[in-house]
């Protein structure tokens, strides 16, 4: 997406055919900053550290860490050596695994001095599906936003509650949950998105709202507890979030506070949707509260916040007594009863094993 004038993608390969480079998340909205990243070292800690961040991103990044693994050492106690030093970075989201996995099966049958070149080509083979898969999601997402319009006052806007980020910045380009958004307003429907802020590191006030003001979307940035009161009042017409893990039953793992958006949308009849690729559905899982590895992220994300200081310095402050302890889930899980739909790359499908098996038939058959 644009960056003032310029399109961006988050991840990209350098012209010396190795390193990738990265648009840096932990200092938006404040500054904009590109880093190159040339070490698996490298590529460990921008995931774990979350200079990169959102399921899908986190997948593409891992695919072109384990293209510079092969570049370094193609072999096989290399490529399972990757897969682990990778795979135990973040443990949620399950694009992650879905990509190493993906690498090792394409890789495994090959000479180890084709292994390199193969690893790029695939990684950025990835990439580029990420986008196709987002805009299809923008076109199925789109429907239900212009239904909502169309039973709106002309000029009324459909407003959207998001969640975290499910944005360009979580994915390669578009994003799942606001690729919908923006085919909107390119279509002139009138939409408005409420943002939740996402605390403990507030992905949503950094950057959701960073991007809807940077594609002219209105918003307007709430509080996460705003949510339920601004639905009881008739001021949400749907929730689309996005999430990192979607069972094979349809339960849905997403950012910390999603389950509570969802409580409060059945209560008010709000209709509650994910967008999703389907790299993202665990067709391994079925009971997503029993078998969903929850990261638990350090209590520092809770009792410290970052922001730009008077001074315009970007800076970190303590919002709790030094000696208070805290506790960090990062993730919850929605069970599929709540979720309206599940808006993927095929069609909408219903939160259910049925639902998406329907859509993806081939791969229910294939966990199975
Ligand atoms: C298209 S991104 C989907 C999810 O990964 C997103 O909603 C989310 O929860 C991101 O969490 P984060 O901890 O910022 O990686």
């Amino acid at each position: 997406m644009k960056v003032g004038e310029k399109h961006f993608r988050t991840i990209w390969l350098n012209a010396d055919g190795r390193s990738v480079d990265i648009i840096d998340q932990r200092w938006l909205p404040h500054a904009f900053r590109i880093e190159t990243v040339d070490t698996i070292d490298g590529i460990a800690t921008a995931i774990r550290d979350m200079w990169v961040r959102g399921a899908p991103l986190i997948g593409v990044t891992a695919a072109y860490g384990v293209a510079m693994q092969m570049a370094d050492d193609p072999s096989d106690a290399a490529l399972e050596a990757v897969w682990h030093k990778l795979h135990e970075t973040r443990p949620t989201a399950i694009n992650l695994r879905w990509a190493l996995d993906e690498m090792t099966r394409m890789l495994k049958p090959l000479a180890p001095s084709e292994r390199a070149a193969a690893a790029y080509r695939r990684a950025a083979e990835i990439a580029d599906e990420d986008v196709g898969l987002n805009r299809s999601i923008g076109e199925n997402g789109l429907k239900i936003i212009r239904d909502i319009a169309a039973r709106k006052k002309p000029g009324e806007p459909v407003n959207i509650l998001t969640h975290c980020n499910a944005g360009w910045l979580a994915t390669v380009d578009y994003g799942t949950a606001t690729a919908p958004i923006y085919l909107a307003v390119e279509a002139g429907i009138p939409v408005h998105v409420y943002v939740d802020e996402t605390r403990p590191r507030n992905q949503g006030a950094q950057l959701t709202a960073w991007e809807m003001a940077g594609h002219g979307v209105p918003h307007t940035l709430i509080v996460d507890n705003a949510g339920g009161h601004l639905m009881q009042h008739g001021d949400v017409d749907m929730v689309i979030v996005g999430t990192d893990r979607t069972t094979a039953n349809g339960d849905v793992c997403n950012k910390i506070g999603t389950y509570l958006k969802a409580l409060a949308a059945a209560d008010n009849g709000v209709p509650f949707y994910v967008a999703l690729p389907s790299p993202t559905i665990d067709w391994t899982v079925a009971d997503g509260l029993k078998e969903i590895p929850i990261e638990e992220r350090a209590s520092d994300e809770v009792s410290l916040v970052w922001g730009k200081t008077g001074d315009g310095e970007i800076a970190q402050v303590r919002v709790s007594p030094d000696a208070t302890p805290a506790r960090n889930p990062a993730f919850d899980v929605t069970p599929a009863r709540l979720v309206t739909g599940l808006i993927t790359e095929r069609g909408v499908a219903k939160a259910s094993r049925a639902g998406l098996a329907e859509l993806f038939p081939e791969r229910r058959a294939a966990a199975e």
